[in-house]
């Protein structure tokens, strides 16, 4: 019955489009064999609670919230521990308390966690010191210990990422929901962030914020209502085996939806129109997003809207811009204004970190603090200039003390790249950098709600 609804619902209507990014499995009965069971396992997450981030989403495209997406580039099986798990939570609600101070709206908090595992490469394979192997393409996929063994990808690994994913979102249920997510607790920790000497710059902005919390406590303010929140799960939907694998019928609506994650994203470098990643998404009903990079056209956007979400609902679809910082300001504006006018209802967000990495003199790959800020202040001034709304941000983040990303107040700079480069794709900002962009991020958007609410007043 399942399967003669999913048929039913185009589901598999892909499988006759190009799918790009996919690995060569070597061995296809093994392949079948892990698929198979895994259309037999519980759903990761519930088509209710995809429901419950689309409106969310929708209220994001209005200026009514503002949404907060981040998380690892590539979740690693090895590093799904209880602390490391904690510390990315901690690091996301720590940002959002500072965001939604700085929004004066609520914050939609969505991770890169439970299932981000499958990443698009440059190139199909990586060669050392003369010996060429297949690219380490995610755990989901393959290992990224560099033998033959290691790199062969292993379809076993399907089935790893699911139950590594049920149990990280197992732990992102009860931290979020257990008393950890506490908003006065959150604000302590952020209390403690400002009150380092280093950081010293954020701390009236702090004091600000508990001066909110306070008075909210003095008004009454239902506190038990703030003990938990919703953190939502996202990854790239690129491994289409997975996705489909993972996709199920709502038993409410006779609708499918994808339960690998509430909220998934098509990539750069697979949004073409006609290839297999948008033509499965298309068929599926969570929220979605689609990267858009510096050579995506207004036409492009409007196309892919008309195809992702033909009947324009607001919250089903959003665009991640990841123009690099030194063309944000060009490439931006003309896509935003050619969406705005053709009618498309789109939740705009900015991945900063995409389109401003680049190998240091010592040979990380690696971003700088300050241009990731810089292209996040361009997205602000497009949308300011062309009055429509600056939705969210999506980025690259860990709750550790790696040392990835240049600059920020800690000051790492190409020497300091080694102390503690852990990613196996992308460089992340750390905890302080992620605190420290948030703060900046919360100025940006203060500024913005003021702007915004002066011109209300003259209109008035
Ligand atoms: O995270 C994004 C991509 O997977 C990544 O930037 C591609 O990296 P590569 O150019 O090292 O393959
Ligand atoms: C690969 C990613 O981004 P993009 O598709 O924008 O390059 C990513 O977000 O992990």
């Amino acid at each position: 019955m399942t399967e003669a609804a999913l048929a039913a619902a185009g589901v598999d209507s892909y499988l006759s489009k190009e799918a790009r990014q996919q690995p060569q499995w070597p061995d296809t009965a093994a392949l079948r064999r892990a698929t198979d069971r895994l259309t037999q396992v519980p759903p990761l997450v519930f088509a209710g609670e995809a429901d419950r981030l689309r409106a969310q989403l929708a209220a994001a495209s209005r200026g009514e919230a503002f949404v907060l997406q981040g998380g690892d580039c590539a979740e690693i099986f090895a590093e799904a521990t209880a602390d490391r798990i904690r510390n990315k939570i901690k690091t996301i609600l720590q940002m959002a308390v500072i965001l939604t101070y700085g929004a004066s709206t609520p914050v939609v908090k969505i991770g890169r966690m439970a299932g981000q595992y499958a990443k698009p490469r440059s190139s199909d394979t990586e060669t050392r010191d003369g010996v060429t192997l297949p690219v380490y393409r995610g755990d989901i996929v393959n290992s990224s210990g560099f033998t033959e063994e290691e790199r062969v990808p292993n379809p076993e690994r399907l089935l790893d990422a699911y139950h590594v994913s049920a149990s990280t979102l197992n732990l992102i249920r009860a931290f979020t929901q257990g008393g950890f997510a506490d908003l006065r607790r959150v604000h302590q920790w952020n209390k403690g962030f400002a009150a380092n000497p280093a950081y010293a710059k954020y701390e009236q902005f702090a004091k600000e914020i508990d001066r909110a919390v306070r008075f909210m406590a003095a008004a009454g303010g239902d506190f038990d209502a703030l003990k938990t929140v919703e953190l939502f799960s996202s990854h790239e939907a690129l491994l289409l085996d997975y996705e489909r694998s993972l996709t199920r019928i709502d038993s409410r609506s006779g609708l499918a939806y994808d339960c690998s994650a509430h909220f998934l994203w098509i990539g750069e470098r697979t949004r073409q129109l006609d290839g297999a990643h948008v033509e499965f998404l298309s068929k599926v009903h969570n929220p979605l997003a689609v990267k858009l990079g510096p050579t995506a056209t207004a036409a492009d956007a409007v196309a892919l809207a008309e195809r992702l979400n033909p009947d324009n609902v607001a919250g089903r679809l959003t665009f991640v811009a990841r123009m690099g910082a030194d063309k944000v300001r060009d490439a931006l504006p003309s896509i935003v204004e050619g969406v705005r006018d053709s009618g498309v209802t789109v939740t705009w967000l900015t991945d900063p970190m995409h389109g401003n990495t680049f190998t240091s003199d010592s040979g990380y790959k690696t971003r700088k603090f300050d241009t990731i800020l810089d292209e996040v202040t361009g997205f602000f001034e497009v949308h300011e200039a062309l009055g429509t709304v600056p939705g969210g941000l999506h980025v690259e983040l860990t709750g550790d003390d790696v040392t990835e990303v240049l600059g920020g107040t800690e000051r790492i700079d190409d020497e300091g790249l080694a102390r503690r480069y852990e990613t196996k794709v992308d460089p992340r900002l750390n905890h302080q950098q992620s605190l420290e962009m948030a703060f900046l991020v919360a100025d940006l958007l203060a500024r913005h709600n003021a702007r915004k609410s002066q011109d209300v007043d003259e209109l008035a």
